[in-house]
């Protein structure tokens, strides 16, 4: 038995499902998931001693690459420090400033540890803001696992073929209106069938938990504008886009499109600002940042909030993110892309490669035509991704297993990464051609 197997193995006896998240358990792909026991820039080891060049890149977090020397060493001066202790330390506004300066619509920011907690927070601010109950949320997008954000939400759900989650009692369910992505039309319709009654509409900016599916052209500029006429908040969710689409997020991208002065309310992040350590944020401007306890009546805590290893793995991480990692990692995800199709076309199978700024993500089958919507994902050639991860993996490639995650590529990825993912290329094609 491998090392992997034998720690499957155990962990499945103590941990359900041998996972502390469900999209690591190969529920979709099959097989033994990888334990890993190190990463070094664009690769990562596996419990049996295989390297592996990666492409989920801690699902978001690993923007330099693994280990990056600069994000290890101001982790370990922060640790000689202290772990934390339960009270502000200096670079907690630094890391804000940081934040702010990327994304100049955010005038206040508040810390937390998960993605999760940074959209919950910021729903209860807008439903403190606005005394209304109801909120609007697409179907795919993934907001982390929140009670009212559970309903088909991609991700892990779309990989074991969930609706939602059970648990959830029907009154907070109730509470969510889950419309169809890229559809004003049917916003415009809920606003009218709950006048009054709409507090926030959540919005991946854009979305990449259900594979990578932009907004089409004038769909964030309308959804913002009939949002702030019907007199509801938008958040705009970059934990996953934020500071890895683009160095101002995928909003950074979309900015440019959209009329002066229409803009989101609160912005929520993750992955990228923690680093790779457990830290996560939100921000929008100060009147309705300031609602938040301690100075106002929308209440938000947490003991290891802005905790100071955390806060300095992210802050070392946006301070390297410079315009050189960008072209590097624009570059990294042009070239994969090019990759990917040139095998997958001379194998003959139908694909489509998803693109929003730095991400991408392939999906497998017949599309004519972009795809707008959650069904139009979810009518894809599961088994053909099958085929294709495994090959891949079996050529020393980790890809996301599953089909309806993003992939990741890092500023570390390097010529020889990349070669070495061409190079695997047309054999996981011809895999997933047999499929
Ligand atoms: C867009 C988006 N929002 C929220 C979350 C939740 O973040 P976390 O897993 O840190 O709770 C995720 C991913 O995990 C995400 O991709
Ligand atoms: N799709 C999720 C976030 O981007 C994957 C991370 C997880 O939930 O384990």
């Amino acid at each position: 038995m491998s090392l992997n197997e034998q720690y499957a193995e155990r962990a499945t006896k103590v941990i359900p499902g041998g996972v502390n998240s469900p999209v690591r358990a190969y529920g979709s792909v099959g097989g033994t998931p990888r334990f890993f026991v190190s990463g070094s820039g664009p690769t990562v080891t596996d419990a049996d001693g295989v390297e592996y060049v990666d492409l989920v890149g801690a699902w978001g977090p690993a923007l330099l690459g693994h280990a990056h020397p600069a994000v290890v060493s101001a982790v370990q001066e922060a640790a000689a420090r202290g772990l934390g202790f339960g009270a502000s330390v200096p670079a907690e506004a630094e890391l804000a400033e940081a934040i702010i300066e990327r994304m100049p619509e955010v005038e206040r920011v508040r810390l937390v540890s998960t993605g999760t907690e940074a959209t919950m927070t910021a729903i209860r601010i807008a439903r403190g803001a606005t005394s209304r109950p109801l909120i609007i949320k697409f179907a795919g997008h993934y907001h982390g696992h929140s009670d009212g954000l559970l309903a088909a939400a991609g991700s892990g759900l779309a990989t074991f073929g969930l609706p939602g989650s059970a648990g959830v009692t029907d009154a907070t369910a109730a509470q969510t209106l889950v419309l169809s992505y890229n559809d004003l039309s049917a916003v415009e319709a809920a606003f009218a069938a709950h006048d009054g009654q709409i507090a926030a509409v959540i919005v991946e900016s854009a979305a990449a938990n259900m594979g990578v599916l932009p907004p089409e052209p004038g769909f964030t500029e309308g959804l913002i504008s009939i949002a702030h006429k019907n007199g509801a908040l938008i958040i705009t969710d970059e934990v996953l886009t934020g500071f890895r689409a683009g160095p101002s997020g995928y909003w950074g991208i979309e900015r440019e499109n959209v009329a002066e002065g229409v803009t989101p309310d609160l912005f929520t992040f993750g992955k990228v600002v923690g680093g790779g350590l457990p830290l996560a944020a939100l921000g929008g401007r100060a009147e309705l940042m300031d609602l938040l306890a301690p100075l106002g009546p929308v209440y938000q805590g947490g003991t290891l909030s802005g905790n100071p290893l955390a806060v300095a793995a992210g802050l070392a991480t946006l301070q390297h993110a410079d315009s050189a990692a960008y072209a590097r990692l624009g570059m990294a995800a042009d070239t994969v892309a090019a990759s990917v199709t040139e095998a997958l076309t001379e194998a003959g199978v139908a694909h489509r490669i998803q693109r929003a700024g730095t991400l991408l993500s392939v999906l497998f089958g017949e599309y004519s035509e972009a795809p707008r919507i959650y069904d139009d994902v979810l009518t894809q050639n599961i088994e053909q991704h099958r085929a294709f991860f495994h090959a891949m993996l079996a050529d020393g490639v980790n890809l996301p297993p599953s089909a309806f995650e993003a992939w990741f590529v890092s500023a570390a990825h390097d010529e020889r990464a990349l070669e070495r993912i061409a190079e695997a290329l047309p054999a996981a094609a011809r895999a997933a051609a047999l499929a």
